[in-house]
């Protein structure tokens, strides 16, 4: 409906106007028409009366009849002559009898004009021969051959049949003129009209493709968030990157690196396709992206400035996105492309994917720092008390169902306030820093290292017996004691440190129990002197003979002194 109205409109307006234009033509041909007529009519009127008046005033013998016969028929028009009284002398087209029977013409009106203003004209039905006529009347004085005064009205007149049937030619012609015009309007506005269509249809179709792609995109990018949001690691939500690529930049091929803590260096932490980078990672100044701070792009505009870092160095072309979050810098995202069309194309989407992915990557790293931060003593790095007791629960679980050896190593700074009290707590921080890192380096990577509270530290050691046990801590020992500390330039001496150890030999032993026992065997360590090691329910070991006895003597700090006054070891922090 809406497409035949679209239609009809131009061809009623196109055919109104040419339907209004061609009447107007008619008018003025019509017109046109006539006014030749009339001026024929003039002429001939003038040249017959010229050569009417010189017959009569030279032929004595002018044969009117004849001489309006012959002009009338040569010309093919009706003459007449009239005299002076008004009635008909001659007319080419009556006969005598016909001329007798008509009355007086002075009052045509053509005549009647003619003899006040000579010249008359009147478009009349004639009298006697019932056509319609247009009449020319001329007044035309002469003195004939006989020397009389004559007075005459000469009288062209030309059927108006004729200019009727120009007429009737001329509209046939612009009907058929109108028609064919109507025609070609319709054939027109049919094949505009078309083409309107197809280009819109084609306009249509490309938006609606583009609609799909950017809704696919977006769909596509809703699931890259989703997914990287519910992923724990940052290993596990690069893994998710690939598929995503393969669906929307399928032509490139992906390395992510990730800047790391010392912010000097980027890791290759994922890399989908041919390897692009050399080695695991690379400096920060090799990328241009992280120079700049924004996309860089291996060609552009004509330049060829390709990053350090690139393996291939010549073929294709590198896009390397900077992955941000508030500003802050995470790592790059290098994309290879073989085509540069492809490249320029999928910029801004790759650009909108790495956004998205660097937002990503800053809330993984964010739950991990948060996540690290509960579980962790901000001073030491160790995992803090709380983290022990999840940890030991499930530990004594493990070891009771698989009777395997769980054994606590209690650790305590010997004469830790004294030192803080001499040396500053700042110096006492450093100690304490230090005794762990050593703890850290000497302990397995499946034994938990853990700040118990204050100065007292513990390593958890599964599947250890109190044998292994026993021989960690004395190795500690030997190694704690044998550091010459030094803080801020200044000696702080040598720090010893006392020990206890409980071991559950595959039985149900409560939390509580197991951190009892090992705290009383460090209980007794230091009644016994310190820097040595006692076993829960053993009888007192030998004090560590073999650790280097500390300087008690050369330095300031008193560790080896015995002390009996001091306060006896707390049994929980
Ligand atoms: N610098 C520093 N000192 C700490 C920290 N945590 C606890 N301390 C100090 O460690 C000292 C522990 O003192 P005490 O419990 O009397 O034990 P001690 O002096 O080590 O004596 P013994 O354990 O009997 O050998 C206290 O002075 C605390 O203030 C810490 O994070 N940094």
């Amino acid at each position: 409906m809406k497409n035949s109205l679209r239609m009809l409109i131009p061809v009623v307006m196109l055919t109104s106007l040419l339907v209004v234009s061609l009447g107007f033509l008619e008018i003025r041909f019509e017109q046109m028409l006539e006014n030749n007529l009339e001026n024929k009519l003039v002429r001939i009127t003038r040249l017959t009366s010229v050569i009417f008046g010189h017959e009569i005033e030279e032929n004595s013998a002018f044969d009117i009849d004849r001489f309006v016969d012959d002009f009338g028929s040569s010309l093919n028009l009706r003459i007449t002559i009239i005299n002076g009284d008004g009635y008909v002398v001659a007319d080419s087209e009556l006969n005598n009898s016909a001329i007798m029977q008509l009355g007086n013409h002075n009052e045509r009106s053509e005549i009647h004009q003619a003899r006040l203003e000579s010249y008359g004209k009147s478009t009349r039905l004639s009298e006697s021969l019932g056509i319609e006529f247009l009449y020319l009347a001329m007044p035309l004085s002469a003195i004939n051959a006989n020397g009389e005064f004559d007075e005459f009205v000469i009288r062209v007149a030309s059927p108006m049949t004729l200019l009727n049937q120009q007429m009737q030619q001329l509209r046939i012609w612009g009907f058929s003129a109108g028609t064919a015009g109507i025609v070609l309007i319709f054939v027109l506005v049919m094949f505009f009209n078309r083409l309107i269509d197809r280009q819109a249809n084609a306009s249509r179709q490309d938006l609606e493709s583009k609609v799909q792609g950017r809704t696919h995109e977006l769909m596509m990018m809703q699931q890259l968030g989703g997914l990287m949001t519910a992923c724990t690691s940052i290993e596990s939500a690069c893994k998710v990157v690939e598929p995503i690529f393969a669906q929307l930049l399928p032509q490139c091929r992906g390395t992510i690196t990730m800047l790391k803590a010392s912010r000097n260096r980027l890791d290759v932490v994922y890399h989908w396709g041919q390897r692009m980078i050399e080695g695991e990672w690379y400096g920060r100044d090799e990328c241009w992206a992280l120079l700049k701070g924004h996309t860089h792009m291996s060609q552009e505009s004509q330049l060829v400035i390709p990053c350090n870092h690139t393996q291939l160095k010549d073929e294709g072309f590198e896009m390397c996105i900077p992955l941000l979050a508030q500003g802050e810098t995470l790592g790059v995202m290098h994309l290879h492309f073989v085509n540069e069309s492809d490249m320029l194309t999928g910029r801004s989407l790759a650009e909108s994917l790495s956004e998205q992915i660097g937002l990503a990557l800053a809330n993984i790293q964010l739950r991990d720092n948060l996540s690290q931060q509960a579980v962790r003593d901000p001073l030491t790095g160790l995992f803090n008390r709380r983290h022990l007791m999840e940890v030991l629960e499930h530990q004594i679980a493990q070891s009771s169902r698989f009777n395997k050896p769980l054994s606590l190593l209690m650790l305590d700074i010997d004469h830790f306030k004294r030192f803080n009290d001499t040396f500053g707590h700042d110096a006492g921080d450093y100690v304490l820093k230090q005794v762990c890192q050593e703890l850290k380096t000497s302990a397995r990577k499946a034994d938990l290292v853990c700040r118990y509270g204050g100065e007292e530290l513990c390593i958890l050691c599964p599947e250890t017996d109190i044998t292994q046990a026993q021989e960690l801590a004395e190795r500690l020992l030997i190694r704690i004691g044998a550091q010459e500390l030094i803080h801020s330039g200044q000696s702080l001496g040598r720090v010893t440190v006392s020990g206890g150890i409980a071991c559950n030999e595959g039985s149900e032993i409560s939390v509580e129990a197991l951190i009892k026992q090992s705290d009383d065997a460090l209980y007794r360590a230091k009644e016994n002197g310190r820097n040595r090691v006692e076993l829960a329910n053993q009888p007192t070991l030998d004090a560590v003979t073999d650790a280097p006895e500390p300087a008690n003597n050369t330095t300031r700090f008193p560790v080896i002194t015995e002390h009996h006054d001091d306060k006896a070891i707390k049994t929980s922090a």
